[in-house]
């Protein structure tokens, strides 16, 4: 007789499986090699931005004191008495009747409290010397930034965990990180199961397919922030599969395989695990695809066993495999990111499990629409080309109509959140 699995709920399973996840080992990586990286300390404000009051504008810096007078008939008249571009620190104080010809970012003198934009300026030299008129007045503080405007000194900006976004890298170069804490990248393994998987250089041969879910989950585990150690394909035959797989742990922070975790007699996983004294967790969830996803763990090593049908094996990684190594670099938001959307065409199954639809998002008429990426079967390769992401269709429920409100698990975003 075939063992009979008992199915957990879903998120019963990501709880067993987020028992084990820990903070990553840091390492200092240079400012240059930091994109798609996670921060591993806050970015506290080292300095005041800006770091001096500065001008917005090219123009005149002045007292608007001065202005006080100033009208259409009546131009006011300043001696210019410096000259100053960004960088070059003012020397002179701006007295009573004195402005100082100032350029976009440049540091304002003492004494002057407002720039004048060259627009609203008149610029002259008389007897050698250089003058300005205007003929309107000026606010004190008008068209002034002022030092610490924009952040203060050990403001906490950006907190641990967040994703390192081109804007991130601004900040970061802002306060002179010319190196970033970030977690190391876990080393995550990969072998593939199956007598019947060809090598993508191979010529196609009866009854065999070339092996993807390889590939695929090496560029999900990049996606998520991992470094993959490929270890090949296996037969479906005990003894070397057992081999490799242990001698792969010894090399690895965690280890997937894809294949062989069902029932087949040529399933071999349950039987791998069992001779290394590996703890299952669990090797059944109420949820399609993926419903044979197997997660054990060896003296604190986790073990995922995605399925080899290989949607099932896109959706077993996202839902176990990436909110591990979000954690690992110290996301606080580890889970897929959640939102609602409306469905944009008939689903007519009904839902005995949890159904993981692969979707894409459409954006019209200022609502997200969602829409099946191809046919919604465990074994189809097609549709994940097309994921942007997957459709949470609870279990009981008897098929959906076009309009109605759906959940939808973003794949592409780096932001999740604190619950799956
Ligand atoms: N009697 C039962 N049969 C099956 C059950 C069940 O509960 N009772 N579960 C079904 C479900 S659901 C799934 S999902 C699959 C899971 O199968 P395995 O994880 O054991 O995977 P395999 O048997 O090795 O392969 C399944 C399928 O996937 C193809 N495959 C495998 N590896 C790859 C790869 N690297 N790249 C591309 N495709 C791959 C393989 O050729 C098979 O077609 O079991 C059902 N059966
Ligand atoms: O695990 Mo299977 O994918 O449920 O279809
Ligand atoms: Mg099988």
């Amino acid at each position: 007789m075939v063992e009979i699995r008992k199915p957990i709920p879903i998120q019963v399973a990501v709880n067993k499986v987020m028992n084990y996840s820990r903070l990553g080992n840091l390492e200092k990586v240079s400012l240059d090699d930091c994109d798609d990286r996670r921060l591993a300390e806050p970015i506290i404000a080292k300095h005041p931005i800006p770091p001096f009051t500065k001008s917005p504008y090219d123009g005149f810096a002045l007292r608007s004191a001065d202005t006080e007078q100033a009208s259409l008939h009546n131009p006011v008249e300043f001696e210019v008495v410096e000259h100053i571009g960004a960088g070059i620190v003012p020397t002179k104080r701006v007295r009573k009747g004195q402005a100082t010809r100032i350029m976009t970012g440049a540091q304002i003198p003492e004494g002057a409290d407002c720039v004048a934009m060259f627009e609203i300026c008149q610029s002259y030299e008389r007897n050698g010397k250089n003058y300005m008129a205007i003929k309107r007045t000026m606010d004190k503080g008008q068209n002034i930034i002022n030092k610490g405007s924009e952040v203060e000194m050990d403001d906490i900006l950006i907190k641990a965990g967040t994703y390192i976004n081109p804007g991130v890298k601004a900040l970061l170069a802002t306060f002179g990180y010319s190196e970033v804490t970030v977690a190391k990248k876990p080393v995550i393994g990969v072998i593939a199961t199956g007598t019947e998987l060809l090598d993508i250089n191979e010529e196609l041969q009866p009854g065999k397919i070339r092996n993807s879910n390889a590939y695929m989950i090496a560029s999900q585990i990049k996606r998520a922030g991992g470094q993959v150690i490929y270890f090949g394909k296996l037969e479906d035959e005990f003894a070397s599969s057992y081999d490799t797989i242990k001698n792969a742990l010894h090399k690895v922070d965690m280890l997937i395989t894809t294949g062989g975790v069902s029932v087949g007699d040529f399933d071999l996983m349950p039987q791998i695990y069992d001779k290394l004294g590996a703890n299952v967790l669990f090797n059944k969830v109420a949820m399609r695809p993926g419903s044979v996803t197997t997660v054990a763990v060896r003296e604190e090593q986790l073990l995922f066993g995605l399925s080899g049908n290989p949607s099932a094996c896109y959706v077993g990684f996202e839902l176990f495999v990436r909110p591990i190594i979000q954690r690992l670099q110290y996301s606080n938001k580890p889970f897929l990111k959640r939102i609602d959307a409306v469905l944009l065409e008939d689903f007519p199954k009904p839902n005995p499990f949890t159904r993981f639809v692969r979707s894409y998002l459409v954006y019209e008429n200022g609502k997200v629409g969602v829409r099946l990426a191809g046919m919604d079967k465990s074994n189809v390769v097609t549709s994940l080309a097309y994921s942007s992401g997957l459709m949470v269709l609870p279990g009981g429920t008897r098929g959906y109509k076009s309009g109605a409100p759906i959940e939808v698990l973003l794949l592409n975003e780096q932001e999740g959140q604190k619950d799956f």
